[in-house]
């Protein structure tokens, strides 16, 4: 199977590497022409993933017609570009294997969904887990989940994407999949919040649960899983992203929590921050559906500049309820 990944930022390159293994042939298209240029003659991406010696068979490209002819094609642009970069690129009916974590602004779609308006002929899979990037491409163990509803197609990919310490678990849920790492993202904000704001570790691990029960009654009235939820791309991710500063995510809430706006933190930044674009969709999402989320109204108000004590008063003061509702 030849595989091309879309994207040459900190995840595709390093999911470049994982299908690399074993000295396969893999194509990189990245929008940078120094990053195209370190991968194929240094075997490094120094903007996105510094020291990291990448495999020789990876060949880097800035031009997406080099993306015609593979067998499946690994996206892996931010969320919000993925319209834009599909769109010119080569698709016709080729497998998508989706890794972006997000929603659209506007058009409130998840990546898969805007896949299938850009690409109809082309079959969906989506590749979501705890898997913070430079990890994975030091070779550390890792385990993601791939869904996909073709189950021929889903163990194929799951046979050339892998290697002895990528595991890959298999499930026919696309939408769960793809929801866990979409709000995983804005809750991580959150308990960066805590950190940044020295509200300690209780708050964090309440807010680690409360925004699993979000995540859980989002993904649930949008067709989602449970098990699904529970599984690597929901609550796993969702347990890595909330403890680490290596979390772009959490570190955006770590700096709010100190009391620096958004704006400062967002401005010149290179890597992407997901959970920030997909925060005020997100919230327009769960009012739509009528699906409370209160922790992400609370991210929502904190982007927009609402102090940190204004928001933890007003969570804490919502009235008393029964812990399952
Ligand atoms: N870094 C990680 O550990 C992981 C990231 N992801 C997800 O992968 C996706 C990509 O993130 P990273 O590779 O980390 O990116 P990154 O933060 O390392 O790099 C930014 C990327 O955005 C691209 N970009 C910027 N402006 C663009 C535009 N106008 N059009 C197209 N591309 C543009 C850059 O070319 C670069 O590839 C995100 O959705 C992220 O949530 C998922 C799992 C792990
Ligand atoms: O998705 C990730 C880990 O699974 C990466 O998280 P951040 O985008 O917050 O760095």
């Amino acid at each position: 199977m030849r595989i091309a990944v879309i994207g040459g930022g900190a995840w595709g390159t390093a999911l470049a590497q994982v299908a690399a293994r074993g000295g396969q042939p893999v194509t990189l298209w990245a929008r940078e022409p120094e990053v195209v240029e370190g991968v194929n003659v240094n075997h490094e991406n120094r903007a996105f993933l510094a020291g990291v010696a990448l495999s020789p068979t990876i060949r880097a490209t800035g031009d997406l017609a080099d993306l015609a002819g593979h067998d499946a094609l690994l996206v892996v642009a931010p969320a919000q570009h993925v319209r834009a970069v599909l769109g010119a690129a080569p698709v016709g009916s080729t497998p998508l294997v989706l890794c972006a974590k997000g929603i659209e602004t506007g058009s409130r779609l998840l990546v898969g969904e805007v896949a299938q308006q850009v690409a109809p002929a082309a079959p969906i899979a989506v590749l979501s887990g705890p898997t913070f990037a430079h990890e994975v491409a030091a070779g550390k163990p890792t385990a993601v989940t791939l869904a996909c509803e073709d189950e021929d197609l889903r163990n194929r990919l799951a046979e050339r994407i892998v290697d002895p310490a990528f595991r890959v678990y298999g499930s026919a849920d696309v939408i769960g999949a793809e929801i866990g790492g979409a709000v995983k993202n804005v809750l991580a904000i959150a308990c960066g919040v805590v950190e940044g704001a020295g509200l300690g570790l209780n708050a964090r691990a309440a807010l680690i649960a409360r925004g699993f029960a979000e995540m859980t009654r989002f993904g649930l009235a949008r067709g989602g899983q449970a098990e699904t939820l529970t599984g690597l791309s929901g609550l796993g991710d969702l347990v890595l992203t909330c403890s680490s500063t290596n979390s772009r995510n959490f570190s955006l809430g770590v700096g709010l929590g100190q009391g620096r706006s958004a704006a400062a933190l967002l401005a010149d930044r290179k890597t992407v921050a997901e959970g920030a674009h997909t925060a005020p969709v997100l919230r327009e999402a769960a009012r739509a559906a009528s699906v409370d989320m209160p922790v992400v109204e609370a991210v929502n108000a904190l982007l927009e500049g609402v102090p940190v004590r204004q928001i933890v008063e007003a969570l804490l003061s919502r009235p008393l309820r029964e812990e399952a509702q």
